[in-house]
């Protein structure tokens, strides 16, 4: 089966997106896993498709795949490049999407200069809810890793996170603890971790070990849910600067019961189209 895809990528966290509504595309964790693969297949952190809508007042519907083959709720990064993508590619004209995922319907504007801006929805503070295994607190859970203890925030965002303060991200273990935490038994659909450093209540500085992709360059709802934390823990301004390694999101939010806004790039780099038979072989 060969199958028309785009290459994109938003802050560096990049993307094989396919148009579901255009071609009938099945895939499976296999097949993921060769498609996201760096040496034997295109290379990604995550896999999206494009779907017709599936529940009414929506556009789209929008699958989110992790490189090592698992289907997740929520990606941000993806969010922006789908918008791009269905505009790219003729697909909508409208100025406002809104698209279905797994965990909600989210709102996708474009804007000038590149840059789209997406209401992410309202943050899950709800430990059973995450899911993670604690009684609710403010804002801070401890969490025993590896003999030593951490105090987390726990955030939903449509999919897990853990977040971490550290005094400087440069130096912060982040594949050793990301691991550790990432397949944590008090996170049962295991979770992407943040460490975040804070360097005013305007801006952070912020690394994300990923569920199921490993660090990555950037993650959107990895930025959305260390604003929260950092909010709830009384030490950001609703608007606040996120610098990851690949560049700079804009993450907005005035505290519970209100949506969590992201503005950032999304970016296409290349089309091509790919015969997944050759690609299992
Ligand atoms: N890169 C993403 C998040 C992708 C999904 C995540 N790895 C998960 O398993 O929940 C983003 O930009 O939000």
């Amino acid at each position: 089966m060969r199958l028309k895809f785009t290459k994109m990528h938003g802050l560096g966290n990049d993307f094989v997106v396919f148009d579901a509504v255009r071609q009938q595309v099945e895939l499976d964790a296999v097949t993921i896993r060769r498609l996201a693969d760096r040496r034997f297949g295109i290379g990604c952190d995550q896999i999206l498709l494009v779907e017709p809508p599936r529940v009414p007042d929506t556009d789209f519907h929008y699958r989110i795949f992790n490189a090592d083959g698992s289907e997740v709720e929520q990606c941000g990064n993806g969010a922006r490049c789908f918008a791009q993508f269905v505009r790219e590619q003729g697909l909508s004209t409208q100025e406002e999407i809104r698209v279905s995922t797994a965990s909600g319907v989210i709102r996708l504007a474009l804007q000038p200069e590149g840059l789209v801006r997406v209401n992410m929805g309202a943050p899950v503070l709800e430990p059973a809810l995450i899911p993670f295994l604690a009684a609710k607190t403010q804002w801070s859970y401890p969490l025993e890793v590896d003999g030593e203890t951490f105090h987390i925030g726990a955030v939903s965002m449509g999919n897990p996170h853990a977040v971490l303060l550290v005094d400087d991200v440069d130096t912060a273990p982040v594949a050793r603890l990301g691991s550790l935490i990432e397949t944590h038994p008090r996170f049962p659909q295991r979770v992407n971790v943040g460490f975040m450093q804070i360097i005013n209540t305007q801006r952070v500085r912020l690394r994300v070990y990923e569920r199921g992709a490993g660090e990555t360059l950037a993650c959107g709802t990895g930025a959305c849910a260390a604003v929260v934390s950092g909010w709830l823990r009384k030490l950001l301004a609703p608007r606040v600067q996120v610098r990851l390694p690949g560049g700079e999101l804009l993450i907005e939010w005035c505290g519970p019961p209100q949506t969590v806004w992201m503005t950032g790039p999304a970016v296409s780099v290349f089309q091509g189209e790919i015969d997944l038979l050759r690609l299992v072989l």
